[in-house]
């Protein structure tokens, strides 16, 4: 669960589509990156979570060889990667925060130029160009200048370049920041289908939803070191575990939060006027038996509210800070 180096494997690394090897970047004065690795596999999808700053884009623009690392290596299929290096490259397809597309062109001319560069050519160019227009929902879309798209458009279009060659690491920098909701969902939807259909991806975001929803584990991020990593149910686990109840209603809370600190279930509970705060574990097996006991004891309930804990609270207890400043 905590942070440790990962040594690349006896088959170079081959295991994995990546391997991350205690990574360390410098600005001057300061350590963007300091000390991070991780491995993703075939058809994992890996999430770097973490605040504006973290060391998220550093990272990725090390993985993928646009940046010199200072210290440590990174593996990609086996062969080490750097910015003079070209075979590793050819597995990447690289989607970057900013956009890289012509206005003037259209969404299909964008494509098949980009496809012509990656070496693309006649039927083959073609049938990409169809299957990338019809994952990023933009095939509807295809005539027509792309100074014409929305914002979310355009980085649905941006993603589509990178995928062109069929990369076995797709790397996607906070591809939904500033897009509207309905674009949002369908850049979210291709990466499911992507990773669907196995292929490896990096996604960092800032948006903790965006990670429960896609990732297969998650690292978190923080002043360039990695706080933590594993499933979401693992980082979960890291803050104890425990979730909230919060009762609301009239009657003797203060008798009720005795009954109720009698059940196993009940950790803590702090009675105020026309409330309960308890924490639980297990809350959804929990709260029959907790309204039951405190209805018993006193109380005339009339709200229940359950909260549990999420990738913002594992944030809060690993940095003691929040995620969205
Ligand atoms: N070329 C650079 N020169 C100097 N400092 C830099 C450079 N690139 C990044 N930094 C600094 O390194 C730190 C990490 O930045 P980075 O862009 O990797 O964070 P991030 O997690 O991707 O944040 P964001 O979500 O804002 O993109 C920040 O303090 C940033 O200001």
């Amino acid at each position: 669960m905590t942070q440790t180096a990962v040594q690349p494997t006896a088959t170079g690394g081959q295991e994995f589509v990546l391997v991350v090897d205690s990574l360390v970047r410098r600005f001057g004065d300061l350590t963007a990156v300091d000390g991070v690795s991780f491995t993703v596999a075939p058809g994992e999808t890996y999430g770097l979570l973490g605040p504006n700053g973290a060391g998220k884009t550093t990272t990725i623009s090390m993985v993928a060889g646009l940046l010199e690392a200072d210290e440590g290596s990174v593996t990609v299929m086996g062969q080490q990667m750097g910015p003079k290096k070209v075979a590793p490259k050819r597995h990447l397809g690289l989607v970057p925060q900013d956009l890289a597309i012509y206005p003037d062109l259209s969404a299909r001319e964008n494509l098949n130029f980009f496809g012509k560069l990656q070496g693309l050519t006649g039927g083959e160019l073609k049938s990409r160009v169809g299957q990338v227009l019809e994952l990023t929902g933009l095939t509807d879309r295809a005539k027509g200048p792309t100074k014409d798209f929305s914002g979310g458009m355009k980085r649905r279009l941006n993603i589509g370049i990178g995928l062109l060659h069929k990369p076995t690491l797709l790397i996607l920098d906070e591809p939904t920041v500033g897009v509207d909701p309905q674009s949002r969902n369908a850049i979210l939807e291709s990466v499911e289908a992507l990773a669907d259909e196995g292929m490896a991806v990096i996604y960092t975001t800032h948006y903790m939803e965006e990670a429960e929803r896609l990732c297969d584990r998650i690292g978190i991020i923080d002043s360039g070191t990695l706080q933590a990593e594993g499933t979401r149910d693992e980082l979960i686990r890291l803050t104890g575990g425990v979730d909230n109840i919060e009762l609301s209603g009239s009657g003797d809370t203060t008798t009720a939060a005795e009954a109720l600190l009698r059940l196993d279930s009940v950790a803590q509970a702090n009675p105020e006027r026309g409330h309960l705060q308890l924490t639980v574990h297990d809350a959804p097996t929990a709260v029959a038996q907790i309204v039951t006991t405190a209805t018993s004891s006193g109380m005339q309930l009339s709200d229940v509210q359950i909260s549990r804990p999420n990738l913002e609270s594992v944030f809060l207890h690993l940095t003691g800070k929040a995620l969205r400043d």
